[in-house]
């Protein structure tokens, strides 16, 4: 018998409030993402998203309730161990993509494997080294040898974000999550950026979280969630309790 592969991402009872505020921003009864599964996350503005993102990465922490990412509850670790739980098994891709402008794209990418250790090993394990797969990755988002060199500033934002993706793929965290991340771009490059960030997940066989407004990209993924309903439901329980 073939054992079930441990989820991306496991959530039950969770409550979370902003300290100050007098309600809930979220209540999820039960959320599950599969390995390597590919899910597109809507709702209304202020419904919760980049929130469910930032407890997904153990940047916060819910009042009530668990949060497993690969097996491994968030909670039960320490601050320091969660930073380093982060590093090691979740890439981000924001919405201004973060990079560091001093470094150059290949520096920004590899600074993911810095503090990462089991990124660095899983590459290792692979029969290579973080610069090749750098580059592999880069050769793959279309960034050539010679805009790798360039600092960050001195790129297009497409070329900023294709360099984002790289430095959340490297080293195949078994979970990336992105927000809003093609919303600086065109139709035509949205749909690239698109088809290369699932691509590469699905290569490296991590599950994608992905938040947009825009909901004509979701008939790329495996589901479509809809936070506002999954809240609803979520109260919903709580008051019938
Ligand atoms: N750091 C914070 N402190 C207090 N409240 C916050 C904080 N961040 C977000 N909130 C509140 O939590 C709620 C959800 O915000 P969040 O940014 O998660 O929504 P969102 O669905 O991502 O919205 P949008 O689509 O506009 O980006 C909002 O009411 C917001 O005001």
């Amino acid at each position: 018998m073939r054992a079930h592969p441990t989820p991306a991402v496991r959530i039950s009872g969770l409550r979370y409030r902003w300290p100050g505020s007098a309600q809930d921003c979220l209540a999820i009864d039960a959320l599950q993402l599969g390995a390597g599964e590919r899910v597109f996350l809507r709702g209304p503005s202020g419904s919760g998203k980049t929130t469910l993102l930032s407890l997904v990465g153990g940047v916060i922490l819910p009042q009530a309730g668990t949060v497993e990412v690969g097996g491994q509850a968030l909670g039960a670790l320490s601050a320091g161990a969660r930073d380093r739980f982060r590093a090691d098994h979740v890439g981000f891709v924001f919405q201004l993509f973060n990079l560091l402008p001093w470094l150059s794209a290949r520096d920004n990418i590899l600074l993911a494997c810095r503090f990462a250790p089991q990124r660095r090993a899983r590459i290792a394990a692979a029969g290579s080294t973080p610069a090749a797969e750098a580059a592999r990755l880069a050769a793959r988002l279309d960034l050539g040898v010679e805009l790798l060199e360039r600092p960050a500033t001195q790129l297009s934002v497409g070329q900023q974000q294709r360099v984002a993706a790289a430095r959340a793929l490297i080293g195949r965290p078994g979970l990336v999550v992105a927000d809003e991340p093609t919303s600086a771009l065109d139709a035509d490059r949205q749909q690239t950026f698109i088809d290369l960030l699932l691509d590469e997940c699905a290569a490296v066989g991590a599950a994608l979280l992905f938040v947009s407004h825009d909901q004509r990209l979701a008939a790329h993924f495996d589901r479509v969630l809809d936070l506002g309903a999954l809240v609803r439901a979520g109260l919903a329980a709580e008051d019938a309790r």
